[in-house]
């Protein structure tokens, strides 16, 4: 084979690291060395890690992923007590999908700096604020910006908010993403409806239920088939319909991987000979914690771009956060009519 060339060269972020393993920082700041039982010690005959002891403090605190049940309560008090309303039904806004939270009436708004022991939003898109109000007369509360395990978050703290909105009295989730399209009938602004998932971080042995089970929030061993509530997805087909967008609407099978890169062909191809609809990189994990504690799940992909299987050289066919992003601000009318109607419907029969 020609044309293909492999160097040993060893970068660090930083790019100042060298062949013999010797580091040095980019502001000057002393590395500190930590030890395999992660407790970090100044000594230089440990491994060595390029970080200042604050940055390895901020990492450690964003690596935390054990949140006891009381803490939960804590954070869910804080919200009802601070809004006055205990909500029925809790919206996971995806990727500039910001706008299903804007439609809320009467809004109380946390910046989630505010919420004790509550993660920040890292990502374009995603505003970092829980919003409590109403929508079609029904209790809600809605996440405008989640949390993705290729930030640096566990998945256990990503979905932390669901386990939080259980507490606070939340019994339907409605989770939304930006999703690639795989299947190629479907388009750029499609809406595919999901009713199951590949959970490809589950394969790789990653679970938001790892560690110890809490039994107050659900069972060791939860079962995953019917997560997808089947009268949510056939009124929301129903809904469709009404609005006129029944042939850009689908019902398919969404697989999560842990971003930030997107796919590359083979890995397409993969997820398709799976029978995978659309790729992105959230929401599983959500529905894997809000269904452990017994919460009904609607869930869709916003399609923002088309996932090929064939090897192209022209740059629009490669995936990007900007075309994600504008294809999301061009669909939020629908998506937010979508949501409400559904809404509706449910307050309808409550
Ligand atoms: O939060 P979602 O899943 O909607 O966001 C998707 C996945 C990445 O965060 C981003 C990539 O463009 O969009
Ligand atoms: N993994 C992944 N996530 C996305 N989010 C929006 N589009 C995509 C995509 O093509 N792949």
């Amino acid at each position: 084979m020609t044309g293909y060339s492999s160097k040993n060269d060893v970068a660090t972020a930083n790019g100042k690291q060298n062949g013999s393993g010797n580091q040095t920082v980019e502001n000057g700041s002393k590395p500190t060395a930590f030890t395999p039982q992660g407790n970090h010690a100044s000594s230089e005959n440990n491994i060595q890690c390029s970080l200042t002891s604050d940055e390895f403090r901020a990492v450690n605190l964003m690596r935390q992923d054990m949140y006891p049940y009381e803490v939960i309560q804590e954070i869910a008090d804080f919200i009802v007590k601070g809004s006055g309303i205990r909500p029925k039904i809790g919206i996971i806004c995806g990727s500039g999908l910001g706008s299903l939270a804007d439609i809320i009436q009467n809004p109380k708004v946390f910046e989630y700096e505010k919420i004790p022991n509550f993660p920040v939003s890292t990502v374009e898109g995603h505003a970092g604020r829980l919003v409590v109000g109403t929508l079609e007369g029904a209790n809600v509360m809605a996440m405008q910006g989640r949390f993705h395990f290729y930030e640096g978050y566990p998945l256990a703290k990503c979905s932390m908010p669901v386990r939080v909105m259980k507490l606070c009295g939340v019994e339907y989730l409605f989770a939304t993403n930006a999703a690639g399209g795989i299947n190629p009938k479907y388009a750029v602004g499609d809406i595919m409806l999901m009713h199951d998932h590949v959970n490809m971080l589950g394969f790789a042995g990653n679970s938001p239920l790892q560690g110890p089970n809490d039994p107050r929030f659900g069972p060791r061993f939860p079962a995953l088939v019917n997560s997808y509530n089947k009268d949510l997805i056939n009124k929301a087909i129903e809904i469709s319909k009404t609005m006129g967008i029944e042939s850009s609407v689908h019902v398919g099978v969404y697989s999560c991987l842990g971003g930030p890169t997107y796919e590359t062909i083979a890995e397409l191809k993969a997820l398709r000979m799976m029978g995978v609809d659309a790729v992105g990189m959230s929401t599983v994990h959500e529905v894997i914690t809000a269904r452990h504690c017994d919460m009904k799940v609607f869930a869709f992909s916003l399609i923002t771009n088309k996932c090929s299987t064939e090897y192209s050289d022209k740059k629009d066919d490669e995936a990007s956060h900007d075309e994600v992003m504008a294809v999301a601000k061009n669909r939020q009318k629908t998506c937010c009519e979508l949501v409400s109607r559904l809404v509706a419907e449910i307050q309808k029969t409550a």
